[in-house]
């Protein structure tokens, strides 16, 4: 038998009688947990749970090497001056006739989705909200610390058991499930993120399996029952770049059913375009999930940040200011046109993404142009045949529900009746068209000062958060990161604004530095102190001015936001 060694917190300390400190997770061969110990992980952190997480990890990690390699060759295919486009040696997947699994009636209408962090409240207000589905997140609006992905657990188990309460006692206010929810889809990180808490046979285990693997063992059967109709769990699926890695989630998923006993095909995902090389294997992603595919989104803010990255050594497809990238630009435009013909083509949804808007509390004007703006853009997604949208924030449910309400009819989805054929002629130079827009000194200021302060807020554990009446998250984080990033590396005439400056080192230090200044008047010196706005700054600043552009934000930050127990923070 096998212990692993952790350390209770503070609170948890208080607890025990006779002031006990140490707990420990009784764990399989070969596993370590290196995360705080708390009564309340280590009933999710059971031996048989680990032992899952252990053989999907063992089953699959060579795949998920390989997967992570080919990213790696395909980003210097790019880098010496390539572009992603249709793959000539899966022409036949893209032209044959063959259809995905049937949709399970409990998803068949998905009309609005909200999404949100795995937080205790949130989760209750998110299945509370009327949307259809809630997707809970472990990825862009989670910050991956050990607290907040092992209460995410707990929480999720006790709202599929639908024990979840939360007590709110500040405002007297107690929080607790309706009767009708949401239907729960759940989406773990991406390929590339390590989970540093936990370690099987001697390495960080993939963050995604232990994210599925935790979730799946303690709640397949009661989902199936209570919220699935035989079917599920469903989950959403992140950042993929090639129909290589929707193989190895589809072995996970068939090793999970074998795992428990289910039908092959009980378990459905829905797979996120939102990496630009992806658009390119639309049909193939759907070809190896088909089995247990429930369609694919529009993830537009990492699609956004995907064009950049992919690009990143081709001066010559610079993006706008970011807030001139919006769904109107051809390229958008196309993607979002071409997945929604590929997905009715395959008999499954074709989701729309987020609009960044949330509700102005304390300005109705600007409060109404915002829901306008969401309006317009649901009105957009409705009208080219999506079947369904994301929400950010209860409040936009019901405008975005008429929306979709008025354009659907009494259709539970739009799959047989808008074919979308006239998207049959989208080309790979539509799919790449560079975007149009100026270049501002404001958009260099927007970007920095949006930047560090997701930064500073990842880094104290929170995921999403409202900045400048917008929602932001690690996707639209990194979007701001890797346009500084580009703009520093060609030296890029910001003319937009009539100023025509160049972005040099200097220029980008001294806005580091006001908007800084203006950070500290905005949030309040207290608050600016407490906070940890210096080291996102130094983390930011660092990032836009690397040599070589890092792959994603949150995986160079990561090692800010891993402690073990009891050994402190870990140096990775
Ligand atoms: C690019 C992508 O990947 S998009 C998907 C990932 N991103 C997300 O999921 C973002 C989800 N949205 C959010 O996190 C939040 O709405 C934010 C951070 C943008 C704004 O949060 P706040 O400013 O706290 O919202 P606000 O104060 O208006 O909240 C009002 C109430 O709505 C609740 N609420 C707000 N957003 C959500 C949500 N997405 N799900 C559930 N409840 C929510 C709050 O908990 C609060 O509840 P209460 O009145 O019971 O206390
Ligand atoms: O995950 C969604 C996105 O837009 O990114
Ligand atoms: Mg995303």
């Amino acid at each position: 038998m096998s212990f692993s060694l952790g350390y209770y917190g503070d609170t948890a300390m208080k607890k025990i009688p006779g002031g006990g400190a140490v707990g420990w997770y009784d764990v399989p061969e070969g596993v370590d947990v290196r995360g705080r110990y708390d009564e309340e992980f280590a009933k999710i952190l059971t031996k048989d749970a680990l032992m899952f997480v252990a053989e999907l990890q063992r089953e699959f990690r060579s795949h998920v090497k390989y997967a992570m390699e080919c990213r790696k060759e395909a980003k210097m295919r790019y880098n010496s001056g390539l572009v992603p486009g249709f793959d000539p040696a899966t022409r036949n997947v893209r032209e044959g006739d063959w259809v995905c699994a049937e949709v399970p009636p409990a998803v068949a209408d998905r009309r609005v989705e909200i999404t949100g962090p795995v937080e205790r409240k949130m989760i209750i207000n998110a299945l509370n909200s009327g949307a259809k589905v809630f997707m809970a997140d472990f990825e862009d609006a989670l910050s991956p610390t050990w607290e907040n992905l092992m209460r995410g657990q707990v929480n999720l188990k006790d709202a599929v058991n639908g024990t979840i309460r939360f007590e709110d006692k500040a405002r007297n206010k107690v929080y607790k499930l309706n009767d009708q929810t949401a239907k729960l889809f759940v989406r773990p990180r991406g390929w590339h993120l390590p989970e540093s808490h936990i370690y099987i046979d001697g390495e960080p285990a993939i963050g995604c399996l232990v994210d599925f693997g935790l979730y799946f063992h303690h709640n397949y059967a009661a989902f199936r029952k209570s919220q699935g109709q035989g079917f599920g769990p469903f989950f959403y699926l992140p950042k993929m770049e090639n129909s290589r890695e929707a193989r190895i989630w589809n072995n996970v998923f068939e090793r999970a059913e074998k795992m428990a006993g289910i039908e092959k095909g009980s378990i459905r995902a829905t797979v996120l375009i939102e990496t630009l090389p992806a658009v390119f294997q639309m049909d193939e992603i759907l070809y190896e999930l088909r089995d247990h595919s429930v369609g694919l989104n529009c993830g537009r803010w990492d699609y956004i940040f995907s064009y950049v990255k992919t690009f990143q050594a081709h001066p010559d497809r610079l993006l706008p200011d970011r807030v001139l990238v919006g769904m109107g630009q051809h390229f958008m435009r196309s993607y979002s046109d071409l997945l929604i013909r590929t997905c009715h083509r395959r008999g499954v949804h074709a989701m729309g993404g987020m609009a960044a808007q949330i509700p102005i509390r304390d300005d109705p004007e600007a409060n109404k142009a915002a829901l306008e703006l969401v309006k317009k853009d649901k009105l957009r997604e409705v009208r080219a045949g999506h079947d369904g949208t994301w929400a950010a924030h209860p409040g936009l449910i019901p405008a975005i529900m008429e929306v979709f309400n008025n354009n659907m009819g009494n259709n539970p989805n739009l799959i047989k009746t808008m074919k979308r054929e006239d998207a049959a002629n989208i080309t790979e130079e539509d799919l790449l068209q560079i975007p149009r827009g100026v270049r501002t000194i404001e958009g260099l200021r927007l970007n920095t000062r949006v930047g560090i302060q997701y930064v500073a807020a990842w880094l104290t554990g929170t995921g999403s958060v409202p900045l400048y009446n917008l929602m932001e998250d690690a996707a639209t984080a990194e979007i701001s990161r890797v346009q500084n990033w580009q703009w520093l590396k060609y030296g890029v005439e910001l003319d937009g604004d009539g100023l025509g400056v160049r972005v040099t080192t200097e220029l980008f230090g001294k806005v580091v530095e006001e908007e800084m200044s203006r950070i500290e008047r905005e949030v309040g010196s207290n608050r600016f102190k407490k906070g940890m706005y210096k080291e996102a700054c130094k983390i930011f600043t660092r990032q836009c001015t690397a040599p070589v552009l890092d792959d994603f934000l949150t995986l160079n930050a990561y090692n800010h936001i891993v402690v073990h127990h009891p050994k402190g923070p870990s140096r990775l």
